[in-house]
């Protein structure tokens, strides 16, 4: 089952002034893949993704799984943002809980997979605090846990890691690399951060700006187990993206200004 993303646009309209925001974005992402999307700011990575969420109608195209006869049940998305959004009146436990309410399945499963996840997440012990009590990091942690207890067909993810603080940040890159190499989830990935983006997908987006459209997608042909290990052809791969983007970056900057 693959999802494909078919020519898809959107122009945003306000105030009579039209922005295209993204425009003929083609894009397959196979099973078990992990794509990063990047490109400098206002390009439309969160537009993009959330058209794929279904949150937002792109004005052309569709978006779809590329289903076979014996894939009959309907495809599970999962989505984290930047901010966990947990509920502050429940537990870590409950919080996790929430992906799973509408699920069928037995609360003996339940309570499996929600023990299973809060263990890869790294909270074991704190299944019974509250938001409050929580580092923005374990926040977050309780937002990935939830997002993957309903075994998502697809996980997006929106610059999970960006509110947190840089050391918190590379601790997490390091626990979603090896949350992907036990689940190897099928994952669409928005981040600013180049760095993050090599460290952690198999092929990258790389956005161009007014329209967002394609300009580039890189493979990322290191394995994901041992990334660490190649840190000059990681230094490579962000080069070659960074080159690709600084002139729009370096315009973002100059029509932020000048708005
Ligand atoms: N609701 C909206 N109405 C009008 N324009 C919008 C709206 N949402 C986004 N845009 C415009 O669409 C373009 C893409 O926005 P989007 O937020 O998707 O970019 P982005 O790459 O995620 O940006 P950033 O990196 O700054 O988060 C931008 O020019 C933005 O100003």
């Amino acid at each position: 089952m693959q999802l494909v993303i078919d020519g898809i646009s959107k122009v945003f309209e306000n105030k009579g002034r039209q922005t295209v925001a993204l425009e003929g974005i083609d894009l397959v992402v196979k099973k078990e893949e992990f794509v990063a999307i990047v490109g400098p700011s206002g390009c439309g990575k969160s537009t993009l993704l959330n058209i794929i969420a279904g949150l937002t109608s792109p004005t052309a195209g569709e978006v779809y799984f590329e289903r076979n006869d014996e894939d009959t049940n309907l495809p599970k998305i999962s989505i984290v943002f930047q901010e966990a959004g947990l509920m502050p009146w429940r537990t870590v436990k409950e919080n996790i809980n929430l992906g799973l309410e509408k699920m069928k399945i037995s609360g003996e499963e339940k309570q499996k997979r929600i023990e299973k996840y809060i263990k890869m997440v790294g909270l074991e012990g704190f299944e019974d605090a509250y938001p409050h009590q929580l580092s923005g990091g374990m926040k977050q942690r309780v937002g990935i846990a939830r997002a993957l207890t309903t075994k998502p067909d697809l996980l997006l993810m929106d610059e999970p890691l960006s509110a947190l603080d840089a050391q918190t940040r590379m601790v997490m890159q390091e626990e979603l690399l090896n949350i992907w190499n036990q689940e190897k989830h099928r994952t669409i990935y928005v981040t600013h951060n180049i760095e993050e983006a090599v460290y952690l997908a198999d092929k990258i987006i790389v956005l161009s700006r007014r329209p967002g459209r394609i300009k580039s997608i890189i493979q990322i042909d290191l394995p994901k187990n041992s990334r660490k290990e190649h840190p000059v052809e990681l230094l490579n791969y962000r080069e070659t993206i960074w080159n690709l983007i600084k002139e729009d970056a370096a315009q973002a900057i100059k029509e932020d200004i000048n708005a």
